[in-house]
């Protein structure tokens, strides 16, 4: 049985979006500065200037968001549940960072009145920021991950979560055991997976912390339950590769820990690949998985320049993630910001324009998670949108007045856009923000 239709609504706005990549497009920018978006049961119907799609809908009520910038929702492919409330931990390398900084908040999660109110600041911030679906590392407690699908499903987050699994080098309460993982991961998936906007993704936390015991129990998960996601770090900071290169001695590279288990494929995401050897770029790439960028987090936890240029010409795919609490804050707009200086400061970057951050930010999120209805505005997509509307008075606000085209206005956002400028989110059609 169908639902009966709601009315439509007409949302008269500057919008820009990248329906193609301008890595591979050069003019894969769309900009309207006067753009109509017809929206209906929560699905984009018709899209274009706002003139004509006005005049092919003339009895559809107007919402006037003239002023601001409208973008599509942005889409986050990395980023811990668990660490909202220590972000700021700056001066650490990775292992020691974790040590003193992330595992001690991370085993708090044990306690599920805590997980439920760390749940609550976390997808908080994330839609704060403009973020309508996310890829999240999930907790090491199950009861924790059941909360964060409750608090996702409530606020009408687009989410893709699992059981973060270990069974070493952590910390004792963070360690499982692959019967576990894999009996846990089952029940978490007949719950979760699919059911309204949540998917679940399998989580071993890395290589170093996960025998491989444990990421058979992963690949276990992956073939009994097709469709679903996978995660977790990859060659991040030199003292853990180093780690794993002695903790795997019979494997080629940090990617091989995860190919010899099965766990490399188009419905993969790799935090980091800051430090890649080119075999590892060629497998990413024959197996379209992604390598999810975070820039912020790599400069706060000096793990080095990502190498894009090399991902780029291996033809791997590439996604932003602001790996809250390791990186600094929940804006993605901060994170194409810091790419683009980090491209600018290393020797052979890639020169990074607002297109480039739009879809880094947006339709990049949705290819690597194969969530083919979001990621820009067109008839059939659901209608996933961020309204910018800094406050007058505001250097952003005076821009916005005075740019000389969409794409300055959009190029402005990024430089000097945060939170404070979200007006408004949509996530399929429903207001979760603002309005
Ligand atoms: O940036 C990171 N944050 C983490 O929490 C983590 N765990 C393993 N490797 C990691 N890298
Ligand atoms: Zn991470």
């Amino acid at each position: 049985m169908t639902s009966p239709s709601t009315a439509p609504t007409l949302y008269r706005a500057t919008y820009l979006h990248t329906p193609r990549s301008p890595f591979t497009h050069p003019d894969a920018l769309d900009a309207q500065s006067d753009g109509g978006l017809l929206v209906q049961d929560g699905v984009i119907r018709a899209a274009g200037p706002f003139a004509d799609i006005r005049a092919a809908h003339p009895d559809a009520p107007v919402t006037d968001l003239r002023g601001g910038l409208l973008l599509p929702g942005f889409i986050d492919t990395h980023v811990h549940y668990p660490q909202v409330r220590v972000i700021g931990g700056l001066g650490l390398p990775l292992l020691d960072w974790l040590d003193q900084c992330a595992l001690p908040e991370e085993a708090r999660m044990a306690d599920l009145a805590y997980a439920r109110g760390v749940a609550r600041d976390f997808i908080g911030g994330l839609i704060g920021a403009g973020t309508t679906t996310a890829l999240v590392f999930g907790s090491h407690f199950a009861g924790a991950v059941d909360a964060f699908f409750e608090e996702a499903t409530r606020t009408g987050l687009r989410a893709v979560t699992g059981l973060v699994v270990s069974d070493r080098l952590l910390r004792d309460e963070l360690h499982t055991t692959p019967q576990r993982a894999y009996d846990e991961g089952r029940a978490l998936i007949e719950r979760w997976h699919g059911a309204g906007r949540t998917l679940y993704a399998v989580t071993p936390r890395f290589s170093l912390s996960a025998s491989e015991g444990i990421l058979d129990a992963c690949a276990a998960l992956m073939r009994d339950f097709p469709g679903v996601r996978f995660t977790s770090h990859i060659n991040e900071n030199t003292r853990e590769i180093q780690t794993v290169r002695d903790l795997f001695p019979r494997a080629r590279d940090y990617l091989d820990t995860y190919e010899r288990a099965g766990l490399v494929g188009r419905h993969s995401v790799l935090a980091h690949n800051v430090h890649p050897t080119d075999r590892e770029l060629g497998v990413m790439a024959a197996h379209r998985c992604t390598a999810a960028h975070c820039p912020c987090s790599n400069s706060a936890l000096g793990s080095g320049f990502f190498p894009l240029r090399r991902h780029l010409d291996a033809g791997v795919h590439v996604s932003l993630g602001s790996d809250v609490g390791g990186g600094t804050g929940f804006s993605l707009l901060k994170e194409g910001l810091q790419a683009h200086f980090m491209q600018n400061l290393m020797p052979g970057g890639v020169p990074l324009s607002p297109a480039h951050l739009l879809y880094l930010a947006t339709l990049a999120g949705a290819e690597a998670l194969d969530l083919p209805h979001t990621g820009f505005f067109e008839p059939g997509r659901a209608f996933d949108a961020v309204h910018l509307r800094p406050a007058p008075g505001t250097p952003l606000d005076a821009v916005f007045r005075h740019a000389a085209s969409p794409e300055r206005a959009l190029a402005a956002a990024f430089a000097t856009g945060t939170p404070a400028d979200v007006a408004r989110v949509w996530i399929g059609g429903d207001t979760v923000l603002g309005g």
